[in-house]
């Protein structure tokens, strides 16, 4: 463990300390232990800020509290400052963020997205993405043909109107869903030590880790990774010509706690058949026969995540996952009832609120289900705020193709005048490659869709980016 390591792990490990955060740019805080005052000017210039967030002036905020409590940056302590009067606003510095302490306990840079991609302080609901009754597919045995007719037209318009919906009445026990989001929390509430005992590492991407980084910024989260099928073999080298041998992951279970494991299993049990029936409600919808894609799962590359999003210092600083695409077939949310995930709404670009709804999923397509269908389904971008007070958890449910899938436009959703728009490629290494770039931050961009685009017309020069030269 670094200095730094320990510092941060020392003062985590103290009961979170109130702090008192003047309008006029002062911060008081007793020192924990001793109990001695202390006080430091947060703000270097005369600007005010408003009082009512904390965290919506400076980038450096979340940075300097940290550093202030680690003992770091002594420069400006004990100076006066020309502004201060009474306003006072406490703000909990969640020094207890973890229970445990973790690498996340402060803002780092690495952390910190671009201007342009950080979360508005408003938080736009509008009318949200479409609520879909799946009653009348999976729970009701008798259900009448216009019924289903009926379903279909509204996953189609879903689909092409938001790339995302939730569902309701989907079949899985709630009971089962609570187990997992339970046992989540107590796994996620132990020491880092003990979490770090099935840390992933290169080779092996299944586990726990809270260095993920989207679009090379790290996220404010940590994750504990699994796969359905166990092991799964893939592709070892990520050359698109190369066949480098395979390697193995494996799922690592923790031994606490201990009943983990299990509870997960039991829950992929039951998402397996609603995605199973989604499946198929969305191949009816692209006119295809309700077993259409079942071929591509013989083997399957699904995977689940349990997320837990601690509360962040600085939530207008940082994302608990950047912007991105899901790069799979579909994704099975569980959100918990804080909420934090937003979906870029197709028709004007603007970020919007995915409000938690009680035991609905959401649902969104992949990028593979836009190749498939040849861009009429899109995969839409999606990001999830933090806040400052609240831990977030949620369970996504990749599900995802056997490894040796060459993904492609499926031939009967292409034709002369509607021509395959992509080229194949290979699904295990495009996994495997954007497993490798989520771990830790490259220079290049991540691997993506539009890199195996076919050019739109006449062209004839090769557009595929090949993979080496993606993963440096
Ligand atoms: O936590 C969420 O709401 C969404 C997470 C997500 O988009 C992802 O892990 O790909
Ligand atoms: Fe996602």
């Amino acid at each position: 463990m670094s200095e730094r390591e320990r510092e941060v792990g020392e003062v985590r490990e103290r009961e979170s300390v109130p702090l008192l955060v003047t309008a006029g740019g002062k911060l008081r805080w007793r020192e924990p232990g001793s109990g001695r005052r202390r006080w430091w000017w947060w703000l270097p210039s005369r600007r005010r800020i408003p009082a009512r967030n904390l965290t919506s002036v400076g980038g450096g905020v979340g940075r300097w509290l940290s550093q202030l409590l680690t003992g770091g940056g002594r420069r400006a302590e004990g100076r006066r400052h020309p502004h201060l009067h009474r306003h006072h606003l406490t703000y909990k510095l969640p020094i207890s963020l973890h229970q445990s302490p973790s690498a996340m306990g402060e803002l780092d840079p690495t952390f910190i997205q671009e201007p342009e991609h950080r979360p508005k302080p408003a938080v736009i609901e509008a009318h949200g993405i479409p609520e879909i009754d799946l009653s009348p597919y999976i729970t009701s045995s008798s259900s009448s043909p216009n019924a289903i007719h009926d379903l279909v037209d509204e996953i189609r318009d879903a689909c092409k109107d938001w790339g995302f919906f939730q569902v309701i009445n989907h079949g899985v026990p709630i009971e089962i869903r609570e187990k997992v989001q339970s046992v989540a929390k107590r796994f996620f509430d132990q020491s880092l030590e003990e979490k770090k005992k099935v840390k992933r590492d290169e080779a092996n991407p299944l586990g726990y880790y809270d260095t993920e980084h989207t679009k090379n910024v790290r996220d404010w989260k940590e994750v504990f990774d699994f796969m359905v099928d166990d092991p799964v073999v893939m592709p070892a080298s990520y050359d698109d010509d190369d066949d480098g041998g395979t390697v193995e992951y494996t799922n690592q279970w923790p031994h606490h706690p201990s009943e983990l494991r299990e509870v997960c299993e039991e829950y992929v049990k039951e998402v397996q058949k609603l995605s199973n029936k989604l499946l198929e409600l969305i191949s009816l919808s692209l006119n295809l026969p309700a077993n259409r894609l079942e071929p591509f799962f013989k083997d399957q590359t699904t995977f689940i995540r349990l997320n837990h999003y601690p509360p962040c210092l600085a939530p207008d600083l940082a994302l608990g996952v950047g912007r991105h695409k899901d790069a799979g077939v579909l994704t099975i949310l569980a959100q918990d009832d804080v909420g934090g995930l937003e979906v870029k709404r197709k028709i004007d670009g603007e970020w919007i609120f995915v409000k938690p709804t009680p035991n609905a999923f959401i649902i969104n397509v992949g990028d593979i289900i836009q190749v498939w269908s040849n861009d009429t389904y899109e995969s839409v971008e999606h990001r999830v705020r933090v806040n400052s007070t609240r831990e977030r958890f949620s369970i996504p449910y990749f599900v995802n193709p056997a490894p040796y899938t060459v993904v492609e436009p499926l031939a009967e959703l292409t034709n002369e005048r509607n021509p395959a728009r992509y080229k194949g490629y290979n699904w295990g290494k495009f996994f495997a490659t954007r497993k490798l770039s989520n771990f830790k931050k490259l220079n290049v961009e991540n691997i993506q869709i539009y890199h195996f685009k076919k050019p739109d017309e006449g062209k004839i020069e090769d557009v595929v980016t090949r993979v080496e030269n993606v993963v440096i």
